[in-house]
């Protein structure tokens, strides 16, 4: 590799905008490195990280308020190329003598763009051209305020109706600004307006390619774990089964995982884990048989909150007593992902994170004196499933719905027994083995059956039949924090129903979760 990927890096200052991941997942889809700093909080990271060019998001703020969130002065004074987008325009403009006013007129959703001039931005990029010859860009909006006066050196480069000043530039700079959103896929030509920034006003070469992601995290894990050991947690989720590939093809067999069968994962489960990991990839795993020890703590309890703590407990107490059991480890690695780092950064840290807390690895205790090994933590989950594709990974281990840690333990209504987990187990993957045939699995995020301790009754033979419910639950959504339900077709249902009622024994009726997050959660429990 001739550059480092680090070195072309842009820097995103987020004034609080709900699209500032989206930028920053342009840009890596761009093949450019970013990182998203709040913008009072990044000056140490604009000083030490040398950015090739800064990106000012969007916000909630108004630039006329009492106070408003500001860049900070450096931004203008560092000689790298910036890019402002609607709130960061207009932070920009305001703060390089410029005026912005509350408009009467605001612009919410679709508009239509007239470029001016010839900025080096928006030249050539069009999706339609007036008869003068002006190019027309179909866009996305989303803004009360706007520039009403440009600020010196500047220029216009864009206007709509409403707007007169929607781009503006100072080319001689660098600094342009959009009052549109070049980010949101409704703005079509949006990934080649944050290309041309990014490659020819920035002069950002896009180094962040899988192949290179690989190459350098197998490097920092070596530099930073030297001779050492390292432990890992290991599911067969996405994550730590990318981290586990990463961490092999980086330390080879100074890697040990532990695979804790709780035995509340999904049918044949612990044996595919390991089948895939430790026959064919020839990671050390360890695999720990704890299904009694589960199910013993689980006994009697129904209260949802108790039985997850019941197991995050128990998982700790199982890790710590293997720790003890390898001689010499020094690390500790964890599936972090770069939104779980903004997330905990961020001001609206929490849902997903609390959530998660219940069963993660990282409640070990401090004593145990394991540094920690996170080399997901810049990555996008789209990114670490590119790279385990890459990795090796079967597409179906890489492409799978989450699972939670908890397991079927918060899928089995009130109390857990094994008899209750191994009808589920069934009825899940017949469920699931559907989805495939049906090619439905990918057009849903994340689906799964529930149990239900009720009995109902049902007719088979001319005999009377009074046994349990199976629930399906399917859901879409971007980011867990809010879901639809999934829209599967009344004749998959119809299948699935049939077979989990004909072949699992103690279910008598089948019913279909049809509510939405919020007000349900993704889980019963
Ligand atoms: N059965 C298990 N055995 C060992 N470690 C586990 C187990 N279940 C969860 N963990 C640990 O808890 C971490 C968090 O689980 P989580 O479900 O969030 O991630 P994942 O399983 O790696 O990926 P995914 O979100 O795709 O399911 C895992 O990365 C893993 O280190
Ligand atoms: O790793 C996890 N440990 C947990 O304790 C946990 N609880 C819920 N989930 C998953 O999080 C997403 C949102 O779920 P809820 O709407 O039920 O909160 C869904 O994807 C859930 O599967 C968990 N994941
Ligand atoms: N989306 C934005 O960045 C909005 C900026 C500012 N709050 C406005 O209404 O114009
Ligand atoms: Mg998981």
């Amino acid at each position: 590799m001739t550059a480092n990927i680090h070195d072309h890096r842009i820097i995103i200052v987020d004034f609080g905008s709900q699209y500032t991941q989206l930028i920053a997942r342009r840009v890596r889809e761009a093949g450019v490195y970013c990182e998203i700093w709040p913008w009072d909080n990044c000056e140490d990271a604009l000083n030490s990280q040398k950015p090739r060019g800064i990106i000012l998001s969007g916000g909630p703020e108004t630039v006329t308020g009492d106070n408003p969130p500001r860049a900070p002065e450096q931004v203008f004074n560092m000689g790298v190329p910036v890019l402002g987008i609607c709130y960061g325009m207009q932070t920009m403009a305001a703060q390089l003598g410029g005026e912005v006013a509350s408009s009467a007129k605001h612009e919410y959703g679709y508009a239509q763009v007239r470029a001016r001039g010839h900025s080096k931005l928006l030249v050539d990029i069009e999706d339609h051209v007036t008869e003068e010859g002006y190019g027309l860009l179909d866009v996305w909006m989303s803004h009360g305020d706007r520039v009403e006066t440009l600020p010196p050196g500047f220029s216009v480069i864009a206007e709509t109706d409403n707007a007169p000043l929607a781009g503006i530039a100072d080319e001689s700079r660098g600094f342009y600004g959009l009052q549109f959103h070049p980010e949101v896929t409704h703005t079509t030509q949006g990934k080649r307006i944050i290309g041309r920034f990014l490659h020819e006003i920035c002069g950002c070469e896009s180094l962040w390619t899988p192949d290179n992601i690989i190459e350098d995290s197998i490097s920092a894990i070596q530099e930073q774990v030297g001779e050492g050991k390292v432990l890992l947690g290991l599911s067969g989720g996405v994550d730590s089964s990318v981290v586990a590939a990463l961490l092999h093809r980086a330390i080879g067999d100074r890697l040990t995982c532990i695979f804790v069968d709780n035995g509340l994962l999904r049918l044949d489960e612990g044996d595919q884990v390991m089948a895939t990991f430790a026959r064919h990839m020839g990671v050390k795993v360890i695999r720990v048989d704890a299904e009694q020890r589960f199910l013993d703590a689980l006994k009697g309890e129904t209260d949802p909150e108790k039985k997850r703590k019941i197991i995050g407990n128990m998982f700790i107490d199982i890790f710590e007593e293997e720790a003890a059991k390898i001689k010499d480890v020094d690390f500790l690695a964890q599936g972090t992902i770069y939104p779980d780092v903004i997330e905990s950064a961020g001001a609206k840290s929490g849902k997903a994170h609390v959530i998660k807390s219940h069963h993660n690895v990282g409640g070990l205790p401090d004593y145990m004196k394991l540094k920690l090994v996170e080399p997901l933590k810049e990555l996008f989950k789209d990114e670490v499933r590119e790279i385990g594709v890459k990795l090796g990974l079967p597409s179906e281990m890489v492409y799978r719905h989450p699972f939670p840690g908890p397991g079927l333990g918060v899928r089995i209504l009130g109390e857990v027994k094994k008899e209750y987990a191994d009808i589920l187990r069934q009825a899940d993957n017949i469920y699931i083995e559907e989805l495939y045939n049906f090619k439905l699995y990918d057009e849903v995020s994340q689906a799964f059956a529930v149990f239900l301790p009720v009995r109902s009754v049902g007719v088979v033979g001319d005999a009377r039949r009074y046994e349990y419910v199976i629930t399906l639950r399917a859901v879409k959504t971007v980011d867990f924090m809010t879901a639809h339900i999934g829209h599967l077709p009344w004749e998959f249902l119809e299948k699935v129903s049939s077979r989990i009622i004909n072949e699992v024994s103690g279910v008598s009726r089948v019913a279909y979760d049809i509510s939405s997050k919020p007000p349900a959660t993704i889980e019963w429990e």
